[in-house]
């Protein structure tokens, strides 16, 4: 028997992520090739952003692809959220050249606050939502924060993207394909502070470590050039990452929607105190998921090393977080 669709929201629909997203969501590349979906889109209630929307969605049209069942444009987050069972947060401010993400914060705090509120109020009682939009931990935090009646778990960020060239840095360092590598991490924040950890990846059943066996290179090389990925495209583009963005946004919600098998994933989601995460924090963890839940990996070992470089990548989302608060509900 076929599936009931599914509401998919995405905000900043007519923008580089939603180019590169909407069609892979509609293709089924995000929750299944048997499961038919009803894209629910958001832009600014801007005459510009509302007909260059119009335009993605002719383009939709053009695609003809079976699994999208209903397609419609909103201005509202009232509207766009009504009855959703997921919500990509991705319309937002994007940085520019010398600009850190947290220079966004003011400026995209207002929108999650906003859309926090609205999804409370209209979304389906067990959404799912995913915030891409930057600074992408703490607005998940600002979002799940606006929205009490919703469960808090479901509020995630997307360190997907830090995870993915991770293990293609992995890859290129050992020789080995992406495929091969199990049990890699990214802890804490979506910025230059987060902590790639591949101190428990195996490929093909051997130790990365040990492949690798170059703390140098771990601390001068890799956590660098995987910390400022971002920079480093807007510096070569002119204009951030996308298509690798929506990329990591299909294979977050794939992973949470479809399950990883016992393998390991990374996503920001609140914590819930494991490993010294204070409650609450959106926080880049270690991951599985079955039946439309997360896990975090427990008992991992915290060496001395792994512990500063948490620390420092937690007290930049302790102090996102009190940049915020004034905007927040007590
Ligand atoms: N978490 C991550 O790994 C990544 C996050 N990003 C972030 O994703 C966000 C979007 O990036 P792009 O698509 O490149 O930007 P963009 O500027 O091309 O598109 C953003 C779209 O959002 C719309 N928008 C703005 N405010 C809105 C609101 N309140 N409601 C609905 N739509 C709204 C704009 O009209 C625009 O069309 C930025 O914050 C960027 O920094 C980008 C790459 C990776
Ligand atoms: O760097 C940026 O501003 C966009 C982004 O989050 C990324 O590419 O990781």
């Amino acid at each position: 028997m076929a599936k009931t669709p599914l509401r998919v929201a995405v905000t900043g629909a007519a923008g580089q992520i939603g180019y590169a997203l909407l069609f892979r969501i509609a293709n089924g590349d995000m929750l299944g090739k048997d499961q038919p979906v009803i894209l629910q889109l958001l832009e600014i209630p801007d005459e510009k952003a509302q007909k260059a929307l119009k335009g993605v969605m002719m383009e939709i049209d053009d695609c003809a692809f079976p699994l999208l069942t209903e397609m419609t444009a909103h201005g509202d987050p009232l509207t766009a959220f009504k009855d959703v069972d997921y919500a990509v947060l991705v319309g937002a401010r994007p940085r520019g050249p010398g600009m850190e993400r947290k220079d966004l914060l003011e400026a995209n705090a207002q929108i999650f606050t906003a859309q926090g509120k609205a999804l409370d109020q209209v979304a389906s009682r067990n959404v799912k939502v995913l915030v891409v939009g930057n600074p992408a931990n703490t607005n998940a935090y600002i979002a799940m924060k606006s929205a009490p009646s919703l469960p808090a778990k479901n509020f995630t960020a997307m360190l997907r993207l830090d995870h993915n060239r991770a293990l293609s840095q992995v890859a290129a360092k050992t020789g080995t394909a992406v495929k091969d590598i199990e049990k890699l991490t990214v802890w804490g924040n979506h910025s230059p502070t987060m902590y790639a950890d591949y101190r428990f990846a195996t490929v093909n059943g051997k130790a990365v470590k040990d492949l690798i066996n170059d703390q140098e290179w771990n601390a001068n090389t890799f956590l660098p050039t995987v910390g400022k990925r971002g920079a480093a495209i807007i510096e070569a583009r002119g204009l951030s990452s996308a298509a690798s963005a929506a990329n990591a946004a299909i294979d977050h919600i794939h992973d949470w929607h479809v399950g990883t098998n016992g393998k390991w994933t990374t996503m920001g989601i609140p914590s819930d105190g494991s490993y010294g995460i204070p409650e609450g924090i959106v926080f880049g963890f270690p991951v599985t998921t079955e039946n439309g839940e997360y896990k975090i990996v427990q008992g991992l070992e915290i060496d001395a090393f792994s512990q500063e470089r948490i620390n420092l990548t937690l007290k930049e989302l302790t102090e996102e977080r009190e940049g915020v608060k004034h905007l927040l509900p007590a």
